[in-house]
């Protein structure tokens, strides 16, 4: 049942308003004293106010203007109901302040139903539309989160396709994406690129000297030394097992050759401390370039950076060499 509640001084005016109002269906809440229509709106949450104008203590604007102020109250509408309804100033200040209708005294019975009737249709319809309003923002939060959640997934699944768990490096698929990709930008544009690959020397018998638990942790130390040595726009990633791959696109091989030797001084400097024993590895680095013995694709190019590598293996490991054709 809809609920109105009914403010007035005067007990022959709220009687009347509370008797026309329960005849026509609705439950009335009463009160004489206007301060405490505040506290009973607030806790009841009426459906309709109608309030007297002229009343001790707090006038029916000062009350709606209350009512207004509070975030409890502020969407009851309220009518207002006087014999002080003559001037069009009066009507201002009443609606004004909030109010959303008036009738006048004596209240004519059939004028007052129909209003209060109209009244809680609007404010069954603005009620409505807030709940609407309040489901579409907790669904529109929910899809944030939701979406949150798919970007969280989408970045972890990309960082699984992508990412050496050992070493954090760049696996192997994407390294064979990125050397595809910049070969064919560097053929196509003019521009040098080379390819490192580096491998770590004997390193089946550091593993066999030194157990597998150690080996991973000079892989991943040998990772953050490379990753440290090298450049923003460099894709380095590890190619698999004890073997390292670094793309330089824009580096001709020269250059590439000074950066390998730059790396494998570094990592033949670095030494790992296992609380025993103080380790230290070296590597050897075969350089290739898309220009010297013109590979025709990015794979020749890989092929040329392999044979380097072993050429620098069978020279002795510990060096850099750079592709040379028939050599
Ligand atoms: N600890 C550890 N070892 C690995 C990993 N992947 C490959 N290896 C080891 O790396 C070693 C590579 O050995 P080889 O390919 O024979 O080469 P090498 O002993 O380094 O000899 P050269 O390359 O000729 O200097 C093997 O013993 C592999 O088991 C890894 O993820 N962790």
């Amino acid at each position: 049942m809809q609920q109105v509640l009914v403010v007035d001084d005067e007990l022959a005016h709220l009687n009347a308003l509370s008797e026309l109002l329960q005849a026509a269906g609705y439950e009335v809440l009463r009160t004489r004293q206007p301060e405490r229509a505040l506290a009973i709106a607030e806790s009841a949450g009426p459906d309709l106010i109608i309030t007297d104008w002229d009343m001790p203590g707090l006038s029916g604007v000062a009350l709606i203007q209350q009512l207004k102020a509070h975030p409890a109250t502020r969407d009851i509408p309220v009518i207002m109901c006087t014999g002080k309804m003559t001037s069009s100033e009066s009507l201002e200040t009443a609606l004004g302040a909030g109010a959303v209708d008036y009738v006048r005294k004596p209240v004519d019975p059939i004028e007052l139903r129909a209003r209060v009737r109209s009244m809680l249709q609007l404010s069954a319809s603005h009620r409505a539309l807030l709940a609407k309003e309040e489901a579409l923002t907790r669904q529109n939060a929910q899809l944030r989160e939701l979406n949150a959640l798919l970007d969280r997934q989408k970045r972890a699944l990309h960082e699984a396709a992508t990412v050496d768990r050992l070493t954090g490096l760049f696996n192997r698929d994407y390294l064979m994406e990125q050397l595809s990709r910049e070969f064919s930008n560097a053929q196509r544009y003019g521009h040098p690129f080379s390819c490192l690959v580096i491998d770590v020397d004997h390193f089946k018998s550091f593993n066999d000297r030194h157990g597998h638990l150690v080996g991973d942790v000079v892989l991943r130390d040998t990772a953050q030394l490379l990753l440290r040595h090298t450049r923003r726009g460099d894709v380095l990633g590890r190619f698999g097992g004890e073997e390292f791959v670094v793309l330089l696109p824009g580096t001709p091989a020269l250059k590439a050759a000074a950066l390998a030797d730059v790396l494998r001084g570094a990592v033949a400097q670095a030494v790992y401390d296992t609380g025993e024993e103080r380790l230290q590895v070296t590597v050897s680095v075969g350089v290739a370039d898309n220009r010297v013995g013109e590979p025709p694709n990015e794979m020749a190019l890989l092929k040329h950076a392999d044979e380097a590598l072993y050429a620098a293996k069978r020279q002795g490991r510990d060096r850099v060499v750079r592709y040379t054709p028939g050599g």
